[in-house]
């Protein structure tokens, strides 16, 4: 073939190349408008073919790199075939040698097809889009196939930015892709959502069992009420507080029913008729000023139930007190037993607890205010002190046993004291054991009871405070140590029972211990 033949065929298939390429591109509208809606998975998704962001088309270049390097086919009448990239591999080989009108109208029909499947296979297989014809045949030395060329490689790229924009649009959108997308973005957020509640329940479990298995049991949350403190209505202000206070009013309502089992037994005590009828006759037991002055005593007197006019005592009664009205005299004062002084008349003391009275049991006798020192403090009389009546009695006063203000060695000392002196002394007569009535008899009694019993020192008990407690309550309490005391044998019966405040049985005490004084005489 000569020169000029084959520069003919070439400036033909030249003009073939550019008549295809505004085939291309009107090709490429069309696939675009056909494609421009389609559907993926399922998922409706809309292809914008217009789109050319993104890719750089770096993967087309080399494709079309790579078809440089390859040897050209040739087709076998001598002409060089064209070769698309997708048809490399099945060697599907197009002529355009010569073609005609309808043939070329053919082929860019399958063109347009093949940028269809191109879409497809871009975006289903993620590889960028090879289906770009290679541009073997234009690489010519001549300025229109150059320029030719350039076009046809413009429209390539054009067609690769837009694919691969596709590819990776969808690739972000729905399908996600391999290359360094994070899985949760592949997820819709609706599902990620659900995973993260998931997620932070997990770890709250494990952060639990691994505070049981530590051995710290998790916290429990207190409910805790808060409450207008300004709302006078409401009183529940704390729950811990309230808590305590229930806890403490459970508390005293058991304490209650014992008291009230305590109390139920004590009413249940029936006084004998003789300690009922003392307790009227003498006017003992709280009594109102009113009934006081109906009976005829001077109410404005210190201790107006002392002061009974003689015309009411029998004579023998009269003489019998008389012995109290003898002067009441301090003689000696011990704190220890060899101090005690020699016992030339016989003596009455007066034992019990702190503050029971003793002191002022001694000045209400003799009516002589003010020779033995009272307090309402308990504890003030610390040492056995001697109290001479006259010539015919003694009187002692010892120091009180039980709560004090005083040290406990010291109060430890007085009743050890007091234990020797009822327990050995010599002329002791009678030991008047006072008990107050509003507390009855406690275990320190009970204890000096015994002591005088192994001793066997008489003893009495004097019920003292007596204008404290209702004449009923008083008869049963007298009833009550009257009978617990039966079975001893060094006790004096009856229980006497007094008031130093009133001077209500005071008289009965007198004539009581006033027979001690005439005896001891003979
Ligand atoms: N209401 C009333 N109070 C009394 C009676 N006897 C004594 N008191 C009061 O009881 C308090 C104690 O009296 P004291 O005579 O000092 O008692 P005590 O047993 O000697 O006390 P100590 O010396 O500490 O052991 C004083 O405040 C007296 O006024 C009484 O019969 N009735
Ligand atoms: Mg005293």
């Amino acid at each position: 073939m000569s020169a000029d033949a084959l520069r003919y065929k070439l400036n033909k298939k030249l003009k073939i190349g550019a008549s295809r390429s505004n085939n291309l591109d009107d090709g490429n509208k069309k696939a675009q408008s056909a494609f421009g809606e389609r559907e993926y998975g399922g998922k409706n998704l809309k292809l914008c073919v217009k789109d050319k962001k993104i890719n750089t088309g770096q993967e087309g270049s080399q494709g079309m790199i790579d078809a440089k390097k390859k040897p050209r086919p040739w087709s076998s009448h001598g002409a060089r075939k064209r070769i698309y990239a997708d048809q490399e591999s099945s060697r599907e080989i197009v002529s355009y040698g010569n073609a005609k009108a309808p043939i070329r109208k053919a082929l860019s029909r399958t063109r347009q097809n093949q940028v269809k499947d191109d879409f497809v296979k871009a975006n289903h297989s993620n590889v960028s889009s090879r289906s770009m014809w290679t541009s073997g045949m234009l690489e010519d030395n001549t300025s229109e196939s150059k320029r030719s060329s350039c076009k046809v490689k413009n429209l390539v790229k054009s067609a690769q930015v837009s694919y691969a924009g596709l590819s990776k649009k969808y690739d972000r959108s729905n399908l996600g892709s391999s290359q360094g997308l994070d899985p949760s973005e592949k997820k819709s957020p609706g599902v990620s959502l659900l995973n993260s509640a998931k997620k932070k329940v997990r770890d709250r479990r494990s952060a639990e069992e691994d505070l049981e298995a530590s051995g710290e049991k998790p916290k429990k949350r207190k409910r805790v009420i808060r409450i207008d403190p300004y709302d006078i209505s409401n009183k529940r202000l704390n729950d811990d507080i309230n808590d305590d206070e229930s806890a403490k009013e459970k508390k005293k309502d058991l304490e209650q029913k014992v008291d009230m089992s305590k109390n139920a037994q004590f009413r249940a005590i029936q006084p004998s008729p003789s300690i009922l009828s003392f307790v009227e006759d003498n006017l003992l037991g709280r009594r109102r000023l009113i009934e006081l002055r109906r009976a005829g005593y001077n109410t404005e007197l210190s201790a107006p139930l002392d002061n009974i006019p003689f015309s009411t005592s029998t004579e023998r009664e009269r003489i019998e007190e008389n012995v109290f009205r003898n002067k009441l005299t301090f003689f000696a004062a011990a704190k220890v037993s060899s101090s005690f002084p020699p016992p030339d008349l016989p003596e009455i003391a007066f034992a019990g607890r702190s503050n029971v009275g003793k002191s002022s049991l001694l000045n209400a006798l003799t009516r002589q205010w003010g020779v033995v020192r009272t307090s309402d403090k308990p504890g003030l009389t610390q040492t056995i002190n001697f109290f001479n009546l006259g010539s015919k009695l003694s009187l002692v006063d010892l120091p009180g046993y039980g709560f004090a203000y005083a040290k406990e060695e010291v109060k430890d000392a007085w009743e050890e004291l007091v234990k020797e002196y009822v327990s050995t002394r010599v002329g002791l007569k009678r030991v008047c054991l006072l008990i107050d009535t509003k507390w009855g008899m406690k275990p320190r009694d009970h204890e000096l009871i015994n002591l005088m019993e192994r001793a066997q020192t008489k003893y009495q008990i004097v019920l003292t405070k007596t204008d404290m407690v209702f004449p009923i309550d008083l008869a049963r309490h007298a009833m009550r140590i009257e009978e617990s005391l039966k079975a001893h044998k060094s006790v004096v019966q009856p229980v006497m029972m007094v008031s130093s405040k009133s001077g209500a049985g005071i008289r009965c005490l007198r004539t009581v211990l006033s027979k001690i004084a005439r005896f001891a005489k003979l």
